[in-house]
């Protein structure tokens, strides 16, 4: 698959302060790809250099193959779609009416088709006419997401799409994702939310003090950073760890002989449990 976003040795500094240093990842065309990190970790910073907001301090970043300083252009506006915390919503507007506008900026052909449908993806189908200001936090995240992928961008920049918003909410979101990414749509999102990174993305990118520490298929790193155990609860009440080796095997079989087994589970690490032991010691 192409690479859609490409990033080699990326570094910025503000001043003195270093948010980026050697920073080296690649997205391919069509995946969803998790950028986790802490606080401070250096998303927010990436994204803007990713999108033309920031230049580099040294280093290459680019999208679509060219240099991210290209990513303003009207030819490149098109083609992506960001979502910040910065709303750019009118709050005197409709729904409806803000969604217009962005449309005809855009030249969104067939705009009340598209509307409709990037509204329904949102769950907000129904919201059109009331005015943006009198709506919730919640609500008024997933117009600002609707907005963001209603000129059908080919890669959309999501930081913190769910932030907001409640469980049944944010599964209606992920399944809008997941349609997007059927079409083809290439989606990088940052997330503190590890179920969400867990159940949504392809790959994911655990961020560290301004640069990528792992970054591989969340199933893969899981096994990865698995113990080699696996924990058998006895209908006694017993819970016994035990070797998956064959020292462990055993062991396993004389419980099972005995139907002395209530469950029996593997020890691998949620991207939560990896996540800490990544950001609360540094890896050597
Ligand atoms: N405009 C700026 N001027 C000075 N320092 C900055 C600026 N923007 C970011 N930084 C610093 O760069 C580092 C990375 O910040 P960044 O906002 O990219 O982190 P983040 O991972 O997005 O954090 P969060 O999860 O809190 O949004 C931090 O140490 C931050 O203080």
């Amino acid at each position: 698959m192409q690479n859609i976003i490409s990033v080699k040795n990326l570094t910025k500094y503000f001043g003195k302060e270093k948010a980026l240093e050697g920073m080296n990842f690649d997205v391919k065309q069509g995946e969803i790809f998790g950028f986790l990190g802490p606080s401070g970790a250096g998303k927010t910073t990436t994204i803007q250099i990713l999108t033309g907001q920031l230049r580099p301090t040294d280093g290459e970043a680019k999208i679509f193959n060219a240099d991210t300083e290209n990513a303003r252009k009207p030819e490149f506006l098109q083609k992506i779609g960001v979502m910040t915390d910065n709303s750019g919503l009118y709050g005197r507007l409709s729904v409806y009416e803000n969604m217009k506008l962005f449309a005809t900026l855009y030249g969104v052909k067939k705009p009340k088709e598209r509307i409709e449908e990037a509204l329904k993806m949102v769950n907000m189908q129904n919201e059109q006419k009331k005015t943006v200001s009198k709506l919730s936090k919640g609500m008024t995240q997933r117009i600002i997401l609707a907005r963001t992928f209603l000129h059908e961008p080919e890669l959309l920049f999501l930081d913190e799409p769910t932030a907001a918003l409640d469980p049944v909410n944010s599964q209606h979101i992920h399944k809008g994702l997941k349609a997007l990414q059927k079409k083809g749509t290439t989606i990088f999102l940052t997330t503190h939310d590890m179920h969400e990174a867990e159940t949504l993305c392809d790959r994911v990118a655990f961020l560290y003090k301004g640069a990528v520490k792992l970054l591989d298929a969340p199933k893969a790193l899981r096994r990865e950073y698995a113990d080699n155990t696996m924990t058998l609860e006895l209908y006694n009440g017993e819970t016994r760890v035990i070797s998956k080796g064959a020292d462990g095997a055993e062991e396993v079989a004389s419980f099972m002989q005995k139907n002395a087994i209530a469950s029996m589970y593997t020890n691998e690490p949620t991207l939560g449990d990896i996540f800490v032991d990544i950001t609360g010691r540094e890896l050597t």
